[in-house]
């Protein structure tokens, strides 16, 4: 009855007014005040209500009878999130506060240039007016920041692609994305232990070391060279690297790029927390590195300058001109910094080929040599294809594969493919192995003797021709002196 009689008495501007005024001295008695982070601002999605509402999945077990579950597109993992109005209490830096998730109806549905949800979501923070500024400046900050690391390691990783060249889409990035689930470990991942171990901690000491780059002025990002014959590992490892740091993947495809400020671009774009990978350096850009004297009416002065690649086709009056000072900068330069936590991985089948430049610490921090089957690492992968410990291979078949394994200087693929073909009987696998390992021994046994063999015969050969060259040198000696006396 009073709010029909209100309704008839008061004219809407009036109601309207008193509602506010109410709502002023409220608030001005009240000791809290009331943040309101709606799902869509306007016509964009607000960040930050979906980094708060992660970021709640996080303290799920804190509190609430009722939660509601969610799995999203790309994620391995579920999220628990709050229900319709239901409230849940944080505390940071001592000082609590309150969350409340509000969920009403959408009255009717105005113009817009996208479909809205017909629920108007929201979350309302009530914090004491003393903590204002304190929520403002770091609770908010510590939410997003912590909500991002959550996303990090909820989602799957990412591998990034620049293959359409120097194009942008639509939100004006250069990088392609993909889900990446490469189911490469550190266990899987047949090699030395204490050289997986070295690089495991290697790792670690990096994810960890924010405070210890910050203190010595480094810049936070690391570089590692593999290198080793094809098939031993290397783009194995880079996943390992990326599922044991929960890391995304920029795989660097250096021909797409044409030049040294696209580069740059391709750089400024990615995400810290990533692994930029360049596979086969050596085939993607002509690394030499040159003194050219420049002296022609240049000054005269000693300029170090780097050779421009040229494309593919051989073609030098191509569009590509990514020079190795450009590369360097790319990994070692200012731009390098845009951004932290980075992993520089470079990988090459010929070390040799690579200039100094650019193997010098800092940009390459760490070289790590993938090489043939070793012993140990014959026996992780007859562990992980076959199941098969020490024990169930025996003494005799492990005595005879230690034997042959650094002779046959089979790599991994080699082995894990001879593993594949037999993995139904397993017996049959390992004997498979052992012989094709003795063959392999074999036959480069039967080569190094010949090469021995060839250098032999060549050594003869020039000594023989050597003394030939005496004797003549001897006669051509005598017939002088024979002149002489003549
Ligand atoms: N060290 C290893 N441990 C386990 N598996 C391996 C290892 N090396 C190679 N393999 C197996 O061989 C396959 C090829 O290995 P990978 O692609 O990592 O070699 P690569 O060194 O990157 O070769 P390339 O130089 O040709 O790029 C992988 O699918 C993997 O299963
Ligand atoms: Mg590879």
């Amino acid at each position: 009855f009073c709010q029909s009689l209100l309704h008839t008495v008061f004219p809407p501007e009036l109601r309207f007014a008193s509602i506010k005024l109410f709502h002023r001295i409220f608030s001005y008695f009240s000791s809290y005040c009331y943040y309101d982070i709606t799902e869509i601002d306007g016509v964009n999605t607000n960040e930050l209500y979906n980094a708060v509402q992660l970021y709640l999945s996080s303290s799920a077990s804190i509190s609430g009878t009722r939660l509601s579950l969610t799995r999203g597109l790309n994620s391995s993992s579920i999220t628990f999130g709050l229900s319709n109005n239901d409230r849940l209490t944080d505390t940071f830096n001592n000082v609590t506060v309150e969350w409340e998730h509000i969920v009403t109806q959408r009255q009717s549905q105005t113009f817009s240039w996208r479909p809205l949800p017909e629920e108007k979501r929201g979350f309302t923070l009530r914090v004491r007016k003393k903590n204002k500024q304190l929520v403002l400046n770091s609770y908010l900050d510590y939410v997003m920041e912590t909500a991002s690391e959550l996303r990090r390691k909820n989602q799957d990783r990412l591998l990034y692609t620049n293959s359409r060249g120097g194009s942008l889409d639509s939100r004006g990035h250069p990088w392609e994305s993909v889900p990446f689930k490469h189911p490469s470990t550190f266990d899987t991942l047949a090699m030395d232990a204490e050289k997986k171990s070295e690089i495991i901690a290697d790792l670690m000491d990096f994810a960890n070391g924010e405070a210890f780059y910050q203190k010595t002025g480094r810049a936070w990002k690391r570089g590692y060279l593999l290198y080793g014959p094809p098939g031993t590992g290397k783009s194995s490892m880079i996943a390992a690297m990326a599922n044991y740091l929960g890391y995304d993947i920029y795989d660097l495809e250096l021909t797409e790029v044409n030049t040294n400020s696209e580069l740059r671009k391709l750089l400024m774009k990615t995400s810290s927390k990533s692994i930029i990978v360049i596979e086969d350096i050596d085939c993607s850009i002509n690394l030499t590195n040159r003194n050219k004297n420049n002296g022609g009416g240049g000054g005269g002065s000693r300029k170090h300058t780097y050779d421009a690649v040229s494309p593919p086709g051989g073609d030098d009056g191509g569009g590509n001109t990514i020079t190795l000072s450009g590369l360097l900068n790319f990994t070692d330069g200012l731009w390098s910094c845009c951004g932290s936590e980075r992993i520089f991985v470079f990988t090459t089948n010929h070390i040799e080929k690579l200039d100094p430049a650019l193997l010098r610490s800092g940009r390459m921090d760490m070289h790590i040599h993938m090489s043939y089957c070793s012993f140990q690492s014959l026996k992780i992968l007859l562990r992980n294809y076959l199941g098969f410990d020490e024990s169930d291979l025996g003494e005799e078949v492990l005595a005879e594969l230690e034997a042959v394994v650094v002779d046959a200087a089979m790599t991994p693929a080699d082995v894990s493919e001879v593993l594949i073909k037999n993995r139904r009987d397993k017996r049959k696998a390992v004997a498979e192995v052992v012989e094709a390992l003795k063959v392999r021994a074999e036959r480069n046994r039967m080569r190094l003797k010949s090469e021995v063999d060839d250098e032999e015969q060549e050594k003869r050969a020039l000594d023989s021709d050597k003394e030939g060259c005496e004797e003549k040198g001897d006669h051509n000696v005598e017939d002088a002196d024979d002149e002489k006396i003549h």
